[in-house]
């Protein structure tokens, strides 16, 4: 059952068209991502689902309820990140939570929260003198005090080094673990390639497509390359002449192989078989960056890149 329906949501800031058609739903249990490069109406799209803003046109229910009519209730059950951290420089983690604790009627226990988050040796560090890892894991902690059915994680690992990005991850899984919903919005492929179940990819106000991480790579096609300088004479009809082979090129003493999922094992074997030594092999697959160039026609990626090495561990 959808715990979050969206319809056709229009948002207009002024004379600006901030989200021109949005439509999704999200179902219960699952990490469902929204993606997109800046500007492409994300925030905005979430914002709306919280009650944040009204849309004006479209409709939004989340947990069968309208986010605007039914806001308090909503923000009940619905915990939300702060994009930006917005507490006193003074206030200490273990206050924080407190406090916030005390806005809901369904009241976590702090000293988990503070273990689940690695914050326990932090709960009486005064806010400004947290690390931007632990800040945005205090983030993390102050929205979900309130026990929701449904957490919303924006940009939840801007500005974290590639380790508290991965610890942030692991976190995300743990949430959704605890039986939460989540929605994560983000404009990281890898992010969103490594948690969700399924994601609404936006681009200028409308969703270019809704599927899992593995959906969105099939539509890219076979772009698997296997790149190697052969060290022993090859004669690459040999590749070509593979099942898994779509396509093989040389250029100056590197030869490339195209194919789908499976061809660098098939080429490897080849090679293998007829004792040709190789150096210089890289493998590349495609990603979700690909899957977003072919459908919009150009890159998310503002950050992170992904290597092979990343990919395979
Ligand atoms: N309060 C506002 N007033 C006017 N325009 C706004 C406002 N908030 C956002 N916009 C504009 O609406 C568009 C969508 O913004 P939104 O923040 O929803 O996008 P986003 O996909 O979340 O981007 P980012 O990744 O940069 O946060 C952008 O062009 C933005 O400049």
């Amino acid at each position: 059952m959808p715990v979050i329906e969206v319809e056709h949501l229009h948002k207009r800031y002024g004379d600006k068209i901030a989200v021109e058609d949005v439509s999704f739903t999200v179902e219960q249990g699952e990490i469902f991502g929204v993606l997109g490069p800046n500007g492409a109406g994300k925030t905005t799209t979430v914002e709306c689902v919280q009650g944040l803003r009204r849309a004006d046109g479209g409709q939004v229910r989340v947990l069968g309820l309208d986010p605007v009519r039914d806001r308090a209730e909503v923000r009940q059950r619905v915990g939300a990140q702060l994009q930006e951290s917005q507490l006193p420089d003074k206030l200490r983690v273990r206050e924080a939570l407190d406090l916030y604790r005390s806005f809901y009627r369904n009241k976590a226990d702090i000293d988990e929260l503070l273990a689940d988050l690695g914050l326990t040796s932090q709960r009486d560090t005064a806010f400004h003198k947290l690390s931007g890892g632990q800040k945005q894991r205090l983030s993390v902690a102050l929205a979900l005090v309130g026990q929701p059915e449904i957490a919303i994680l924006d940009e939840l690992t801007t500005g974290l080094d590639p380790q508290g990005r991965r610890d942030t991850w692991d976190l995300v899984d743990r949430i959704r673990d605890r039986g939460v919903t989540v929605v994560l919005v983000t404009h990281f492929m890898e992010e969103a390639e490594r948690l969700c179940d399924r994601l609404a990819v936006i681009d200028a106000g409308r969703v270019v497509a809704i599927d899992s991480p593995s959906g969105l790579l099939a539509r890219v096609g076979s772009a698997h390359q296997v790149h190697f300088r052969p060290l022993d004479p090859l004669d690459e009809a040999v590749l070509d002449a593979l099942p898994e082979v779509t396509g093989v090129r040389r250029n100056g003493d590197e030869v490339t192989v195209t194919g789908p999922e499976g061809v660098a094992q098939a080429v490897l074997s080849a090679l293998a078989d007829r004792k040709v030594r190789y150096g210089g092999l890289r493998v590349e697959q495609p990603t979700l960056d690909d899957a977003f160039v072919s459908l919009t026609g150009r890159s998310a990626q503002t950050g992170a890149t992904r290597t092979i090495d990343e990919r395979s561990s």
